[in-house]
């Protein structure tokens, strides 16, 4: 591969269990990419219902590849949507397996957003105590973030992915091509995660996206795949340096306490998990500053790029401050009854901080905007 090619390979380093993030155009029937990576001949494709018409049969063709090969593809087709981010959905993946009868060298892969990649990886991190996958994700939200570090698992209507499991995929193959095809509602909400690792760890990431988000939403090629590399080399570096999430790795989750909140509250339905993270994001900025941390400018800055990438900036207006703090008691986070929040000391530097005085919160979410 010459330095120019538009492909770009790099690899999240666990050892034994390191795997490489394929990135480029056209990716998706290579299966040179993807067939050393499998356990053994049988292999399931886990997909949804609007991916599956676009890129299953791609896939697949690059797999098979040739007539002579020995490999045992199957394909499950599940219902698309949040809301069937669900332990029965699971299910459904376990029954295709032993309906096949697939054994513990069975590969699955998983080809769509985030909720595909999310359920798959669960899936495979408990069939027979353990199977390999593989991420093939066709959204800019699991391309950027998703696919990578092996968080796996599924929502409760109590509590976004409180039921799940450290799995870490055998390899990552992302085709940027798919994002041709992705709704524009989807790429902003994908252009949420991509702007928090600038927010979290690289103000000069951050300038970039300012000076190019209009080029971004616009899927200039180059661009888009210089986005995709620089979110994935800095979330594999996180996972690298905390695979558990016993510290650094919770950065991560920078607006993600207010947006999983919003999302729980409206059952898994109408606000995508990127557009809640943003609105979550603009809420973890205006937080700092009233800690003293950012500036007006600073909180400026961040909410014009937030509102350039077509994010929301306001809480829902049925969600009072009750109801926030309600939700937030129940994040992964929390350790004891002080709610944990990732917060900004300053652009590109965040931290977690669990100290917000309760009546200081509570009037923060009074104050703050709603639809
Ligand atoms: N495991 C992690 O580290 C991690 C990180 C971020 C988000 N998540 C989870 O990911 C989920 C959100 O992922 P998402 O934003 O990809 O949502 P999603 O999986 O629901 O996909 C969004 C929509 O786009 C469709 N779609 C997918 N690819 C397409 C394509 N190429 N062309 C046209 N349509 C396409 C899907 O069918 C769906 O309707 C949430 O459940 C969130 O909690 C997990
Ligand atoms: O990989 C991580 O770590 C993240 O926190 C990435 C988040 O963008 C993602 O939404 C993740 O699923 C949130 O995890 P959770 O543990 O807070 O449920
Ligand atoms: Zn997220």
């Amino acid at each position: 591969m010459n330095a120019d090619s538009p492909r770009k390979t790099l690899s999240v380093d666990l050892g034994e269990r390191s795997y490489p993030i394929h990135i480029g155009p056209g990716l998706l029937d290579d299966g040179s990419l993807l067939r050393p990576h499998l356990a053994g001949r049988q292999v399931m494709i886990v997909t949804n219902e609007t991916v599956a018409p676009l890129y299953l049969e791609s896939l697949k063709r690059g797999l098979i590849g040739g007539a002579e090969s020995d490999l045992d593809v199957r394909e499950l087709i599940l219902p698309d949507g949040e809301h069937t981010k669900t332990l029965a959905s699971v299910e459904r993946i376990w029954d295709a397996l032993l309906a096949a009868g697939f054994n513990r060298r069975c590969t699955l892969i998983a080809l769509g957003g985030g909720v595909i990649g999310d359920m798959t990886g669960y899936a495979a991190a408990c069939y027979q105590r353990g199977v390999a996958f593989i991420q093939v994700p066709t959204t800019l939200l699991s391309q950027v973030d998703s696919s990578v570090g092996g968080k796996t698992g599924v929502n409760h209507p109590r509590g976004k992915n409180m039921i799940g499991a450290f799995w870490q995929p055998r390899a990552v193959l992302i085709d940027t091509a798919t994002l041709k095809s992705l709704p524009a509602r989807e790429l902003t909400a994908g252009l949420a995660e991509v702007i928090k690792y600038g927010l979290i760890r690289d103000l000069d990431f951050l300038a970039w996206l300012e000076a190019n988000m209009a080029a971004l939403r616009e899927l200039d090629d180059a661009l888009l795949i210089d986005a995709i590399l620089r979110s994935c080399t800095i979330k594999a570096r996180v996972v690298v340096e905390d695979e558990t999430e016993q510290g650094v790795r919770a950065l991560l989750n920078l607006g993600h306490t207010f947006g999983h909140a919003i999302e729980a509250h409206q059952g898994y339905g109408n606000w995508l998990h990127g557009e809640a993270v943003g609105t979550g994001m603009a809420m973890a900025a205006s937080l700092s500053r009233r800690l003293g941390w950012l500036d007006d400018d600073e909180v400026t800055r961040v909410t014009t790029l937030l509102e350039a990438a077509g994010l929301p900036l306001a809480a829902p207006s049925e969600m009072d401050a009750e109801a926030f703090i309600e939700r937030m008691r129940l994040d992964k986070k929390n350790l004891d009854s002080r709610l944990r929040l990732v917060l900004l000391r300053t652009l590109g530097d965040a931290c977690v901080h669990d100290d917000t005085p309760p009546t200081l919160l509570d009037e923060f979410l009074r104050d703050y905007p709603r639809t």
